[in-house]
């Protein structure tokens, strides 16, 4: 089952995505949420970005896809080197799709972090907090964040799509997926 949301009743396109346009100045990137039950409460570690693009928000964990190393890859030595912590279980749960009107374009992969090991610790780059779920800081993070972490904090896979005008996004879609009945990559492998 699929479920769409939107602010506007015209369909986005896929510019940033697919087209030539679109795919100049593309980056790739990942964005880790490591969460935690400790004494029944679930939280999420949050970064505050102390640097550079983002300066002064509330994110998760993640930066550039490097050459040479998976998605997954990225994921973790982001999170390892961006709060200090390891995680024994990464959950890739959506994918964001953000154009701009000029065409440039940014793809982020955003894990959910599980299994957390190691001390929490500032680093160059983020100061590390952590927030129940019930109160993240919205009003400090990315305009376009209180459209999507509620889903990916609702474990459903999603992609979504953002087109911004300067920081504001004017268009968005988000797509919740259920992935249930897609073989594991287990049996497409068995599959040839
Ligand atoms: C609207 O723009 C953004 N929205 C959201 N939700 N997240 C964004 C946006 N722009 C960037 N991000 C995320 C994507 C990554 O998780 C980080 C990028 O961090 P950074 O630019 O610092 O990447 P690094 O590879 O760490 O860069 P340097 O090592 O070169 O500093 O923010």
């Amino acid at each position: 089952m699929t479920t769409l949301e939107k602010t506007k009743e015209a369909p986005l396109d896929d510019a940033g995505a697919t087209t030539a346009a679109g795919s100049i100045g593309k980056r790739y990137y990942t964005v880790v949420f490591p969460f935690s039950n400790a004494e029944g409460r679930r939280q999420v570690l949050l970064g505050l970005k102390k640097r550079g693009m983002g300066e002064g928000l509330w994110n998760g964990f993640g930066g550039k896809v490097e050459p040479q190393e998976s998605f997954d890859e990225c994921a973790h030595r982001e999170l390892k080197e961006e709060c200090g912590l390891e995680a024994s279980h990464m959950r890739y749960v959506g994918v964001l799709y953000m154009t701009r009107k000029d065409g440039s374009a940014m793809t982020i992969y955003a894990y959910t972090a599980h299994g957390l090991s190691g001390a929490v610790e500032e680093s160059d780059e983020m100061k590390p907090q952590w927030f129940d779920v019930a109160d993240l800081p919205y009003n400090q993070a990315y305009s376009e964040a209180r459209l999507w972490w509620p889903t990916m904090l609702s474990g459903e896979f999603f992609i979504a799509r953002f087109v911004f005008s300067f920081s504001a996004p004017i268009k968005h879609q988000i797509e919740r997926v259920d992935v249930s009945h897609l073989p594991s990559s287990s049996s497409r492998n068995l599959n040839g």
